[in-house]
């Protein structure tokens, strides 16, 4: 698989109230094209910290981020906000990124207009589109963010993302707030989307249920550091550390293999 994201020795230490924590500790891992890698640990291992460094959302104190062959880290000014498309996040809550008082078609349509990737005449079209692709009816655009149910609002987050038409998604516990029914629904949807469209998605989960039907690798965190990661079937079937045998551990049995 040719890596799309190549992280090496990446460091990132927070000073607050006279303290210091070491929340990344010289992480390293490779992210191939149309891989799910998923990124597993107690709360306080780093996840968040990594999903951030990654998509430039926070400064990191060394290491070196490849991203689609290019010093990711080195970007800055016109060039970062041109690249920035093509590595797109998505948070736990969609009103990180979303304004609750816009539209969903002025949620949408932003990064196109942005980016300049259609002309004003297509923008209905194209936002109409992008909704149709995450399983939104059409009228749902001339709401407010606001006026919209919480899984709706994540799949507005979703279709904000792809109208970047980007090489990578970041997904930060995006789907662990949804019913089950919709979080399910959501998982094949992203499926769906790797599939057809290439993408790859580095994603932040408590959830191993939702790990293990999406990632093809797993990562386990612990205090800021990988400490385990290969396929996930592996990880979850015959975890080595510590730390990834106490995660498994914690979950119910049908999570597990039948015939570990
Ligand atoms: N802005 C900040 N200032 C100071 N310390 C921080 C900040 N953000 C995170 N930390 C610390 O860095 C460490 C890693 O935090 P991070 O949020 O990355 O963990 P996480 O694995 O995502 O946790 P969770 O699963 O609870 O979201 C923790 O010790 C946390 O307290």
């Amino acid at each position: 698989m040719t890596p799309l994201i190549k992280v090496r020795n990446l460091s990132k230490r927070y000073r607050s109230h006279g303290r210091e924590v070491q929340a990344l500790d010289d992480v390293s891992f490779t992210l191939g094209e149309r891989e799910t890698l998923a990124l597993v640990g107690p709360s306080g291992s780093g996840k968040s910290t990594l999903s951030r460094a990654i998509t430039r959302l926070i400064t990191v104190d060394g290491g070196e981020i490849c991203f689609a062959g290019e010093d990711w880290l080195a970007l800055k000014g016109a060039e970062l906000r041109r690249k920035r498309r093509y590595m797109q996040m998505v948070f736990q809550d969609p009103l990180e990124a979303l304004n609750p008082r816009a539209t969903v078609f002025s949620a949408i349509v932003d990064p196109i207009r942005i980016h300049g990737l259609a002309p004003r005449a297509r923008w209905r079209q194209e936002v109409s589109q992008l909704l149709d692709r995450v399983q939104l009816p059409s009228h749902l655009m001339d709401r407010a963010v606001h006026e919209i149910s919480g899984g709706q609002r994540q799949r507005v987050a979703l279709a904000r993302a792809l109208a970047c038409k980007p090489r990578l998604i970041v997904l930060d516990e995006a789907v662990s707030a949804l019913d089950v029914s919709l979080r399910s629904h959501i998982i094949d949807l992203m499926i769906e989307l790797q599939r057809e469209e290439g993408l790859s998605y580095l994603f932040v989960s408590h959830d191993l249920a939702v790990v293990k039907a999406m990632a093809h690798r797993t990562a386990v965190m612990e205090a800021g550091r990988i400490v385990e990661l290969g396929p996930t079937q592996d990880v979850i079937d015959r975890p080595q550390s510590n730390m990834a045998k106490a995660l498994i551990a914690a979950v119910p049995r049908l999570i597990r293999s039948r015939n570990p």
